[in-house]
């Protein structure tokens, strides 16, 4: 070949194989990372059972945050609420309607307090480097979700690591931390919103009728580690997960039984509702003490 045939076959093919490469690797460009607000509508209305206040909070935040091009702050959602009630299943839902790759994108990262920061003795290396890690993660994409599981077995110094990035500002070391999402799930409150939810049930209200207002004050004060850290300042949402009911086991034992390849039959999921959870206050029994968790494994057993 001679030299000018010969640089155009390199330069072609390098081209071809970068658009290979970009095609098949994930970037942060709107192909890998993008809101599908009507997907997300969509799976919240279809799969989420049970939460209509987190349904509706979770995609007007989620929707208003991203289709903000300069949004002043990160995205800090609190979700609040008894086992198995569907927060990580939510926070699966919301990044599979960003991220192309859902939780297997390299732009979501999860933290479970006992398994990432066990030792307290340690607090100062963990804080250190949850800093450099979200420092890292969001210079290579703004727009990075972290989810911090058991937020409220966390220890305070590590909460200081995070606290800096999701203030209003508007660079810390040159880096804009205001496009990144930020999600903690915690069990505190949820004594509160069971009670809440079972007053209002018992004055004949129904449930779909209580309001993120009834609770949210004291969601905010549910975690001491927030109030004392000052991180009760910086979350735009708190937001409860109601216990969910025996009908809303039903439908979780559906999907499980479609799953499983089974006929979802609704008579026989009523049945096994009543047989394989268990339901607490102990006079009421209005309320799955797993929640939807472990519901799987149960039918496996049973069927
Ligand atoms: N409200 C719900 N609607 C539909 N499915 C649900 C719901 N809650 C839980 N599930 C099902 O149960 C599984 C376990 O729930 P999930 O892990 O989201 O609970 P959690 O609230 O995060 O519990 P924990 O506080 O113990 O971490 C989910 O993967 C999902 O399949």
């Amino acid at each position: 070949f001679e030299p000018f045939t010969t640089t155009i076959a390199v330069g072609v093919t390098a081209a071809l194989g970068r658009t290979i490469y970009n095609y098949f690797h994930e970037s942060c460009d709107p192909k890998w990372v993008q809101l599908n607000a009507t997907g997300l509508q969509a799976d919240l209305e279809s799969q989420l059972f049970g939460q209509h206040i987190a349904s509706r909070i979770i995609l007007k935040a989620v929707t208003g945050f991203m289709n903000n091009n300069n949004p002043k702050k990160p995205l800090v959602l609190s979700l609040h609420g008894w086992t198995g009630t569907g927060k990580n299943f939510v926070s699966q839902l919301i990044a599979d309607n960003i991220y192309k790759k859902g939780m297997d994108s390299s732009f979501v990262h999860i933290f479970t307090s006992e398994l990432h920061f066990p030792h307290a003795s340690q607090i100062e290396t963990y804080k250190s480097q949850l800093q450099h890690w979200i420092r890292g993660n969001v210079t290579n994409c703004a727009h990075s979700m972290f989810i911090f599981d058991e937020m409220d077995k966390m220890h305070a110094g590590a909460i200081d690591g995070i606290n800096p990035f999701m203030d209003y500002q508007y660079k810390l070391d040159g880096v804009s931390y205001s496009k990144a999402i930020f999600i903690f799930l915690s069990n505190s409150g949820s004594t509160f919103i069971t009670q809440t939810t079972l007053d209002s049930l018992k004055a004949g209200k129904e449930r779909e009728k209580l309001k993120l207002k009834d609770m949210e004050t004291a969601l905010s004060l549910s975690t001491p580690l927030f109030i004392y850290r000052g991180v009760s300042n910086v979350v735009d949402y708190f937001i409860p997960f109601l216990p969910l009911e025996s009908r809303h086991i039903v439908q979780c034992i559906m999907v499980k039984m479609k799953n499983m390849g089974l006929k979802p039959e609704h008579e026989k999921a009523c049945e096994l509702a009543d047989e394989i959870v268990n339901y607490f206050p102990k006079d009421e029994k209005l309320f799955s003490s797993p929640g939807c968790k472990t519901i799987a494994s149960r039918l496996r057993f049973y069927m």
